[in-house]
């Protein structure tokens, strides 16, 4: 019940379960079947990869995609860069193998797609546990229908193994009868509540792909809409979109330069009893400081890729 939730302390950033504010600006698809281009990311400079099992593998193809991801993920080689596995959706003939397959080669995470309700999490939580998926085998949701946005915060509180949200919103636009439209008029009601249910429930959450690979002014319009919405990263299709992502969601060197100023002013106002204080002409108060250390803890996770 939603009325069973306990918001978390305002202010709290979305975090990894061992604390530590992990970059995920730029999270490439790419589709399981294709060999190269699991072998391809190895040198990419995405923060996090998805190996797709799901929409872009052709039915025929599920098995021998299985077989291909699960490898390379056994092979490993990813470096710094998280490693998922995307699986069939809950109720396809794929999934339950899918969730076999991703247990034993044992990823960073397993995307789920086609999350509707908490009891999607916790089914798959069950089958990965009884699979024998380690510990450190995390579970991703998609919110790309109706229902899993109007259920989008007992879906971020579902259970601990979830630590991310992934807007599907291909899916969503298909499901809406919307259209695809710059500034996303149509979904900006579903983008917000979903990154509600995030925050409240301290999760990460990530944005829908940009489908015109070619359009890179667009993409970046969009990375940039995303980042002000507050999502943290934005999931790619292709290569050449992750240059401007890590661009647009690493703070700029002027707001590390900022936010380093405002603790310092604020640290000094504190340590003579007073609570506010001005920088830049700008009133600055203790949320506006924590606001600040997120921004510096974010550069210094990027700064260390
Ligand atoms: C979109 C693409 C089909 C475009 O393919 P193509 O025209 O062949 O691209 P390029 O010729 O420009 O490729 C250049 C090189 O880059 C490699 N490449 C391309 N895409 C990827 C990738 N995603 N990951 C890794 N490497 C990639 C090519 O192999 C070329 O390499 P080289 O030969 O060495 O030069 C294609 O980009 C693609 O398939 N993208 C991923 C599609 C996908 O995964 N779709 C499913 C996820 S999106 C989704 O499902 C949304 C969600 O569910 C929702 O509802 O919104
Ligand atoms: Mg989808």
């Amino acid at each position: 019940m939603a009325d069973d939730l306990t918001p978390r302390p305002a202010g709290t950033p979305a975090q990894d379960g061992d604390g530590h504010l992990r970059p995920r600006r730029s999270v490439l698809y790419m589709p399981g079947a294709n060999e190269r281009a699991l072998d391809k990311a190895r040198t990419l400079p995405a923060d996090a990869l998805i190996l797709d099992l799901e929409d872009s593998v052709a039915p025929d193809a599920k098995a021998e995609a299985r077989e291909r991801v699960a490898a390379a993920v056994a092979a490993g080689g990813y470096g710094h860069r998280e490693v998922t596995v995307r699986v069939n959706a809950p109720g396809t003939p794929w999934h339950a193998d899918d969730l076999r397959a991703a247990a034993q080669a044992g990823p960073d995470a397993v995307v789920v797609p086609k999350v509707d309700d908490p009891r999607t999490v916790t089914a798959v939580v069950e089958a990965l546990e009884a699979a024998g998926a380690p510990d450190r085998t995390a579970v991703w949701a998609m919110l790309e229908t109706p229902a899993a946005i109007f259920d989008a915060r007992r879906v971020a509180a579902a259970c601990d193994r979830l630590t991310v949200l992934v807007m599907g919103t291909n899916d969503l636009v298909k499901e809406l009868h919307a259209e695809h439209v710059p500034g996303r008029a149509p979904l900006l009601t579903a983008l917000s509540l979903a990154l509600l249910a995030a925050r409240a429930e301290g999760r990460v959450i990530l944005d829908g792909v940009y489908n015109d690979v070619r359009d890179l002014p667009g993409f970046e319009a969009e990375t940039l809409q995303a980042r002000r919405l507050g999502f943290d990263g934005k999931t790619l299709i292709h290569p050449g979109q992750i240059e401007p992502c890590n661009r647009v969601f690493a703070p700029a060197a002027e707001d590390v330069d900022r936010a380093r100023r405002i603790v310092a002013a604020f640290d000094q106002a504190t340590s003579q009893g007073r609570g506010v204080v001005t920088v830049d002409g700008r009133m600055i108060e203790n949320l506006h400081v924590e606001e600040a250390r997120r921004l510096l803890a974010l550069a210094a996770a990027v700064e260390g890729r």
